[in-house]
């Protein structure tokens, strides 16, 4: 890859209450990643900082107006293996849905041509939505898994993919030691699949899986544990205290623990690189061995209005310093676009504000009860999911030394989306990013980039 350099609105998130906003340089190297940023930048300057850089006969690209570039979208959980069925069964909540919408479909993908066929189509979605970072679950199959990363993988996304670990309460089971087996069978298909050598990471890596308390016997959970144990940089992934009705038959199911939550930290499945899905439920208790754990929250809130599922009350967490992302969980979520996710964690951020009104939480409160700024969802759209994932040295924002994973996004008339209103000029990076973000859809992502490589959109060559 030859370096480039990109000259227009950059986006960049610092914090949950900040980012930064303005006309920059932004200089890719071979590798992928940021060899050099520089802020502020006027026409009249562009050729000296080149020159200052070293960087001769390097191709300028700018932006027009309209235009600006932002970090990819990082999806911290979603079902691959469900995208068939978005839109579909939202007259049921978690329990009932599971039984009669989502097992049926993922049963489908013992079919090997019929995963080959989906997981394509989905993958290629998920990219043109602007999700530089996403986390799979697949379904029980080893081999369709197997499918499932091997596709993410020459499609360059940035991904874990994990197979679902069920040995009870599913319309497919395996036994305990075949859930451990297969499992181990897929982290050493993904750990050998071609990739650069020169990255800190593999783009495309394994995650161990447990679906969550319901389908998984204590055996298992255990036995999970313990291929955590050996392997302290393999992320988690499972589902938490989503729903009443599933919080109540998981603490039937292990009546021994004290919480849903300790029924994973009991067995060390609760660390620093564990993605909680969902998360709604949670006592103080739960909310204070979370945030000792330095696990992160994936938040979900389309999934959980759809399925009916409840707010969750992620303002209370952030003033607790958990880490928290967003999540689309198709098909429980009906789009795959954190567009989406973005939009209902502002509306579930006000719901819980409009419910506290008059009743703010008490300082040194922050986020509690409150709803959310364009620069906290900015935040748990990018740099906040890539703490969730423990990728935060690498990428959701923009410095030296970091991927270049990045969105050209453009909210100009010729983007074909009638829904953005574009005759204010001159526009703002302030203005579009907020447009984009309640407005947006994938017409207006131009091009996707992960580690400097086009992997979605057009090549942007002016
Ligand atoms: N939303 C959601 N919750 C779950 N809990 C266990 N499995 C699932 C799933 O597939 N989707
Ligand atoms: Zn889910």
């Amino acid at each position: 890859m030859s370096p480039i350099v990109y000259y227009g609105p950059v986006i960049n998130p610092v914090s949950l209450t900040s980012y930064r906003a303005c006309r920059c340089l932004l200089a890719v190297g071979a590798s992928g990643s940021i060899d050099w940023i520089v802020e502020d930048v006027k026409d009249s300057m562009v050729q000296e900082i080149m020159a200052v850089h070293g960087y001769i006969d390097v191709d300028v690209v700018s932006l027009r107006d309209g235009e600006f570039i932002m970090p990819g979208f990082i999806d911290t959980h979603t079902h691959a293996s469900q995208v068939p069925n978005a839109g579909s069964g939202q007259q049921y909540e978690l329990l009932e849905w599971l039984e009669n919408i989502t097992f049926p479909m993922e049963s489908k993908f013992s079919d090997l041509d019929f995963a080959e066929r989906t997981y394509a189509s989905v993958v290629r979605r998920v990219i043109d939505s602007g999700t530089t970072t996403c986390c799979y679950f697949a379904t029980i199959h080893l081999e369709g898994t197997q499918i499932l990363a091997e596709i993410v993988n020459r499609c360059g996304q940035r991904a874990f993919v994990g197979k679902c670990c069920m040995d009870r309460n599913a319309h497919q089971v395996e036994d305990a030691e075949s859930s451990v087996s297969s499992t181990k069978a897929l982290i050493s298909y993904i750990k050998d699949l071609p990739s650069s050598p020169h990255l800190a990471e593999p783009l495309v890596q394994p995650i161990l899986t447990p679906r969550f308390a319901i389908t998984c016997t204590s055996p298992l959970l255990a036995s999970l544990g313990e291929v955590a144990a050996g392997d302290p940089n393999l992320r988690i992934q499972t589902h938490l205290s989503e729903n009443p009705s599933e919080v109540a038959f998981t603490m039937s199911l292990f009546p021994e623990s004290s919480s849903y939550t300790e029924v994973y930290d009991s067995v060390g499945l609760l660390r620093e690189n564990t993605i909680l899905a969902h998360a709604i439920y949670l006592d103080d208790e739960e909310i204070a061995l979370v945030a000792k754990r330095n696990a992160g929250i994936s938040h979900c809130p389309t999934s959980n209005f759809n399925l009916n599922s409840g707010v969750a009350p992620i303002g209370k967490y952030l003033d607790q310093g958990i880490k928290v992302g967003l999540g689309t969980d198709v098909s429980g979520g009906y789009s795959l676009s954190i567009l989406n996710a973005i939009q209902n964690a502002s509306i579930a951020s006000k719901v819980i504000a409009m419910q506290h009104r008059g009743d703010p939480a008490a300082p040194p409160a922050q986020f509690s009860n409150k709803q959310f700024s364009v620069a906290s969802l900015l935040y748990l759209a990018t740099l906040g999911g890539a703490a969730v994932c423990n990728l935060e040295t690498s990428v959701g924002s923009f410095s030296v030394g970091k991927s270049f994973d990045a969105l050209i996004v453009s909210v100009r008339n010729d983007a074909g989306n009638p829904t953005i209103w574009s005759g204010s000029a001159p526009r703002t990076p302030e203005g579009m990013l907020e447009q984009f973000f309640f407005c947006g859809d994938d017409r207006n992502i131009s091009s996707v980039y992960v580690q400097g490589k086009l992997i979605g959109g057009t090549a942007f060559t002016r």
